[in-house]
């Protein structure tokens, strides 16, 4: 990881907050996931938000409300998704992770797309096995959406083997993203990202570390604040798994991993490395 990659290829992620900025400069991120059994992926990806600068952060779990509070972070608001829905000040959405896949999951994928034709969606976990059957589809929208599957969600996406998707990678990110007309991030080991209109890069950042449960949840929340910072899709997708991997990379250099690495430590180290990151005037 260097410090001069990130900011020669991602600059809009290491511009320093202008001195009269406010929470409403930085967005409000809507995080739309955790059914039962699954409440820490919401929260993952919300903590991973918070920490990576979005303004507000917002969780609509999937469930009646597990508790009051987060207490780790009472800065993030809790509600049900139905009501986070019909909330109109959502500026980005991040769904799916933990969301479950029965009947009320689809019809809630359903009213999500509907909702963020405005806005831009970052798609992740059960929202993309759900999208992969079919019944939904992306449609037209006029901001980016951001697709980000493991091999098995991709494979899914494509109706295929995931021994194709990672016999071929950039290619299978291309298909999906044509298929979309999305960003897809195919993570894993060099994760591929394409735009939608088919240009691919590899990420160079990341490592074993961070195959371990609620990695994935925690850079979807990192996309979601990105985005939810006004930083276009073509730095902030690539950007955003850019830091993900440098945290994990920082944190094994610091002895932190890869031998159970946590994904709540990916997300503090990734505001460190963000922080680093940051370019001062002359
Ligand atoms: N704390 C929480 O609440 C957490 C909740 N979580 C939530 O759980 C939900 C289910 O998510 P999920 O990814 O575990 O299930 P699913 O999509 O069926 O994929 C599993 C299959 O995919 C495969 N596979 C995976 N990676 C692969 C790779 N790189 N390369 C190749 N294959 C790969 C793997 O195949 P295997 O290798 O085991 O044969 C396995 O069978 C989801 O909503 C998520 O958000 C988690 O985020 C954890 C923390
Ligand atoms: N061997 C690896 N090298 C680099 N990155 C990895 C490796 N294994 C997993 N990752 C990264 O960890 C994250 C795992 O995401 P995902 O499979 O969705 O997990 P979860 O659903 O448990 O959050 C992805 O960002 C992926 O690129």
């Amino acid at each position: 990881m260097t410090v001069e990659y990130a900011q020669r290829h991602f600059p809009a992620l290491c511009r320093p907050r202008l001195v009269e900025s406010h929470k409403g400069s930085f967005g409000t991120l809507g995080v739309i996931g955790g059914a039962p059994g699954m409440t820490g992926a919401a929260l993952l990806a919300a903590r991973a938000a918070l920490v990576q600068g979005a303004g507000k952060v917002k969780v609509g779990f999937v469930q009646d409300l597990p508790f009051a509070v987060d207490t780790l972070h009472p800065e993030l608001m809790l509600m049900r998704a139905d009501q986070l829905l019909r909330s109109s000040d959502m500026t980005v959405c991040v769904a799916g992770m933990g969301m479950g896949l029965d009947e009320k999951s689809l019809g809630l994928l359903f009213q999500v797309f509907r909702a963020t034709i405005d806005i831009p969606l970052v798609l992740d976990a059960d929202g993309l096995t759900l999208l992969a059957q079919g019944q939904i589809g992306a449609g037209r929208r006029n901001r980016a959406l951001v697709l980000t599957p493991h091999p098995q969600e991709a494979a899914r996406l494509l109706d295929c083997d995931v021994g194709e998707v990672q016999g071929a990678r950039a290619r299978a990110a291309v298909a999906i993203s044509r298929k979309y007309d999305a960003w897809t991030v195919l993570k894993g080991h060099k994760t591929v990202i394409c735009s939608p209109q088919g240009d691919t890069q590899t990420n160079c950042t990341g490592n074993p570390g961070l195959a371990s449960g609620g990695t994935g949840d925690v850079l979807a929340g990192m996309l979601g604040a990105c985005l939810a910072q006004g930083i276009e899709a073509a730095q902030a997708v690539p950007g955003a798994v850019w830091l993900h991997g440098a945290a994990a990379d920082l944190l094994v250099d610091e002895g932190v991993g890869p031998i159970g690495l946590t994904a709540s430590e990916v997300s503090l180290a990734a505001r460190r490395v963000r922080n680093s990151l940051v370019m001062t005037e002359g």
